[in-house]
């Protein structure tokens, strides 16, 4: 590719599109980048800790060691993606020094910046950003995102609230696509997203960027749920290496996500895949919420 065509914005959106209908799984060493890629995963996310654990262990959550990011890099030829701290630039730019192919700036990280989110268009590199619902996933695009994420909520293997984003945002584009256009300037001012985004999404009736699923999902069967909600594929992070079968869970995922219209092939990969991750129930009392770390 030219180098001066490198990096522009539809450059980047079209690096994520290329990942559309697939799933991106969480590894933290290279052998489950491994497992991963012969799952048939269209992208890993280098981590030293898969959600589950950030929540058990607590304290600080920050960017993987670069060294640990190389050693998955080296062991896969899918792309290797890497979360930085939402705000934290510097550790965007180390991710962009080490030659990763997509930056996650994720609120499963504890936010750097609790005001601003990095902004991605004076990098490279595409990233990928959380949302909840149109508003924020509208945001994010204006910063200069090239893939969105419903947050759901990571490392809890509990799909409620990975629905709940998906019927916000899905439920939002249905709603704008009956305004007339005169009504799209005050709706944009509600959800404090520029005009321009908003007109956009109303003409595709759907986002700008692909837009995946993540946070809680654990089954083929959750996967499916996600797709059939209008989601353009998944992330799954403890949901496979806090299970009693990664392999054989993973590679039921990716059929689920690839099937996902097909009840009697989910019904199939379904069969025989050992213990599940166990779950947090979201409205325990104490339970922390990742996805309301930024808005
Ligand atoms: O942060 C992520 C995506 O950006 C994680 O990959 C994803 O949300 C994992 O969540 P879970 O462990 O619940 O599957």
């Amino acid at each position: 590719m030219a180098e001066q065509q490198r990096g522009t914005q539809a450059v980047k959106v079209g690096l994520a599109q290329m990942l559309k209908g697939g799933v991106i799984m969480d590894v933290v060493t290279p052998e489950e980048a491994r497992i991963a890629e012969e799952a048939g995963a269209v992208a890993v996310m280098a981590l030293e800790r898969v959600p589950a654990d950030i929540r058990r262990n607590g304290g600080v959550a920050r960017m993987s060691d670069p060294q640990m990011i190389r050693e998955i890099k080296a062991a896969v030829t899918i792309p290797v993606m890497a979360k930085a701290r939402i705000g934290h630039f510097v550790e965007a730019q180390i991710l962009e020094a080490l030659g990763i192919d997509y930056i996650d700036e994720s609120e499963v990280l504890t936010p750097a910046d609790d005001v601003h989110h990095i902004n991605k268009h004076a990098f490279k590199v595409p990233f990928v950003c959380g949302c909840r619902d149109l508003g924020e996933a509208l945001r994010r695009v204006a910063e200069g995102a090239a893939m969105i994420r419903t947050k759901g909520e990571a490392g809890t293997g509990n799909v409620v609230e990975a629905v709940r984003h998906a019927r916000a945002v899905q439920g939002a584009i249905r709603q704008l696509q009956t305004m007339d256009d005169d009504e799209l300037y005050v709706y944009a001012k509600e959800l404090r997203a520029p005009v321009d985004l908003v007109r956009q999404t109303k003409a595709l009736g759907r986002l700008p960027v692909v837009n995946f699923a993540a946070g809680g999902v654990a089954t083929p069967a959750d996967a499916a749920l996600m797709m059939q909600l209008g989601m353009d594929g998944v992330f799954v992070g403890s949901g496979i290496f806090k299970s009693g079968d990664p392999a054989k869970r993973a590679r039921a995922i990716v059929q689920a996500v690839t099937h996902y219209n097909d009840p009697a092939i989910v019904a199939e990969v379904s069969c025989d895949l050992g213990e599940p991750m166990v779950g947090i129930d979201v409205r325990e009392k104490g339970f922390q919420s990742y996805a309301g770390r930024s808005e």
